[in-house]
C-alpha cells in the first residue's frame, strides 16, 4: 500500500464502547437454528514472523483486480493502542481508500481487544457491503487472544464472524527458526503461529530455487511442509511467492463454522498423530485420538473444562477440532477450540454407511497422548447393568 501524506486519512471516532457484551463464560452455547439475515463478514487474521510477507500479502490482495471489497486493518498490538489503520478496496477500480478506526482507550488484555470488535462491527454498518476483513498483527503476535476475541458466539448475531487465521512462513528462514525453538525455545512466536494457523502461506519460495539446485528444491519444500505439519496437522499449506496466491485458497474458509465440515469429517479418514519428538522439550504438536463407544455430552463438557481451563496433566492444548458420538443422539457433533474457548455442536445426522465414533485432534505442547486417550474414555456412559440399552 502506499502512504499519501498529501491526503490524509480520515479519522472516524467510534464510539466508547463497554465491556458489558462480552461472553462471561469460556463455554460456548449450542446455538445451532440460529439464523442470520445477512451472513457475516469474515475475518482473517494474519500472522506470521518478522518480515516473512505479511504487507506483501496484504498489498498483492489490496491492489488486485478481483472485485471484492475488502477493508485491511493493521492490528499493532503494542502498549499504547487507541488507532489502527484501515485500508479498503474499493472494489471493480482497484482504489484503496484508508481510515483510521479508534478504539477505545485501555488494557490490551481486555477493553481494547472488545473493543476492536466493536469497532470493526461499526466498520461494517458505516459501509456499503464488505465482502472480507483482513486484520494484519505484528511479526510478533500471539494469535490465540485474537482468536479468541473474535471467535464470536452465534448467538450474539455479531456482523463479523473470524473466518480463519493465515500465517505467512519465510520458506528460507523458517527451518532455522523452528531448529532454534526445538533446541532453546528461540522464536516461540513463529512456532505459535503455525500452531494456530488454519491456513499457512510457504513464501519466498523462489529464495530456496536460488540456493539448490533444481532437483532437490522439491526435496526441501516437501520437507519444510513436513516440518509444519508436525507442528500442526490440520493447516493447509500453499507455496508462494511473494504472497501471490489465489484468493479463493485463502478467504471464506468458514474454519470456525460448526456447520462447515469438510475440513472435520476429513478427521473420520485420517488419523493424524504426529509421533513426539524425541528430546524435544518445547515440543508443539498435532495428535490425535479415537474412541469408538458413544460418550456422554455433560461427561465430555467436563472433560473439555478440565482439560482446557484447568490444563492438569496432559499438557498445553491451543486448538482443537473433532467429531464427536454422542450416545443417544442421532447427530454428529462437532468440537472445535482455541485456547481455553470450546463449542460443541450438534452439526448433521450421522449417515447411515458412516461409522460412528468419536475422533479429536489437539494441537499443543507438552502433549501426552495416553494420558489424553485414558481421560477421554472417562466420557464414554457407563449405563446400569440392569438398565435396558
Ligand atoms: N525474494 C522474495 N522476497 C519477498 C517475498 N515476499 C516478500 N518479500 C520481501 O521480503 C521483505 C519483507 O516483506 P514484508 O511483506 O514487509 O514482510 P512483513 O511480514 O510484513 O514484515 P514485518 O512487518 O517486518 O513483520 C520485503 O522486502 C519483501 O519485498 C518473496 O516471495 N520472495
Amino acid at each position: 500500500m502506499e502512504d499519501d501524506d498529501e491526503n490524509p486519512p480520515l479519522a472516524v471516532a467510534i464510539d466508547n464502547m463497554s465491556e458489558s457484551s462480552l461472553p462471561e463464560s469460556s463455554s460456548r452455547s449450542e446455538n445451532v437454528g440460529v439464523t442470520q439475515e445477512e451472513s457475516p463478514v469474515g475475518v482473517t487474521v494474519i500472522t506470521g514472523y518478522l518480515g516473512a510477507g505479511k504487507s506483501t500479502l496484504v498489498n498483492y490482495i489490496l491492489n488486485g483486480r478481483h472485485g471484492k471489497k475488502i477493508a485491511v486493518i493493521l492490528n499493532e498490538f503494542g502498549e499504547e493502542i487507541g488507532v489502527e489503520r484501515a485500508m479498503i478496496n474499493e472494489g471493480d477500480d482497484g482504489t484503496v481508500i484508508e481510515e483510521w478506526i479508534e478504539l477505545a482507550n485501555g488494557c490490551v488484555c481486555c477493553t481494547v481487544k472488545h473493543s476492536l470488535v466493536q469497532a470493526l462491527e461499526q466498520l461494517i454498518q458505516r459501509k456499503e457491503r464488505l465482502d472480507h476483513i483482513l486484520l494484519e498483527t505484528t511479526g510478533l503476535a500471539d494469535p490465540a487472544p485474537l482468536a479468541s476475541v473474535l471467535w464470536l458466539d452465534d448467538q450474539l448475531e455479531s456482523a463479523l464472524r473470524l473466518d480463519s487465521i493465515l500465517t505467512v512462513v519465510d520458506a528460507k528462514n523458517i527451518k532455522l527458526q523452528l531448529n532454534e525453538y526445538r533446541h532453546s525455545a528461540l522464536f516461540p512466536e513463529a512456532v505459535l503461529q503455525i500452531a494456530f494457523a488454519d491456513v499457512v502461506i510457504l513464501n519466498k519460495v523462489d529464495l530456496i530455487h536460488h540456493e539448490n539446485c533444481r532437483d532437490s528444491i522439491c526435496n526441501v519444500l516437501e520437507d519444510l511442509k513436513k516440518e509444519i505439519h508436525n507442528i500442526n496437522s490440520l493447516a493447509t499449506v500453499i507455496q508462494a511467492v511473494r504472497c501471490q496466491v489465489d484468493l479463493h485458497e485463502i478467504l471464506d474458509r468458514k474454519a470456525y463454522g460448526a456447520n462447515h465440515l469438510s475440513h472435520l469429517e476429513a478427521l473420520l479418514e485420517d488419523s493424524k498423530t504426529v509421533p513426539a519428538g524425541s528430546r524435544h522439550d518445547f515440543s508443539i504438536r498435532t495428535l490425535c485420538i479415537e474412541e469408538q463407544q458413544p460418550i456422554d455430552l455433560a461427561k465430555v463438557r467436563l472433560w473439555l473444562e478440565d482439560l482446557l481451563w484447568e490444563k492438569k496433566t496432559h499438557g498445553d492444548v491451543y486448538r482443537s477440532k473433532g467429531v464427536l458420538n454422542i450416545c443417544d443422539s442421532d447427530q454428529l457433533h462437532t468440537l472445535q477450540a482455541v485456547r481455553e474457548l470450546y463449542e460443541v455442536i450438534p452439526a448433521r445426522r450421522w449417515l447411515e454407511t458412516e461409522k460412528k465414533m468419536s475422533k479429536i485432534v489437539f494441537i499443543g505442547r507438552n502433549l501426552d497422548e495416553t494420558n489424553l486417550r485414558n481421560s477421554f474414555r472417562s466420557c464414554i456412559l457407563k449405563r446400569d447393568s440392569g438398565a435396558s440399552a
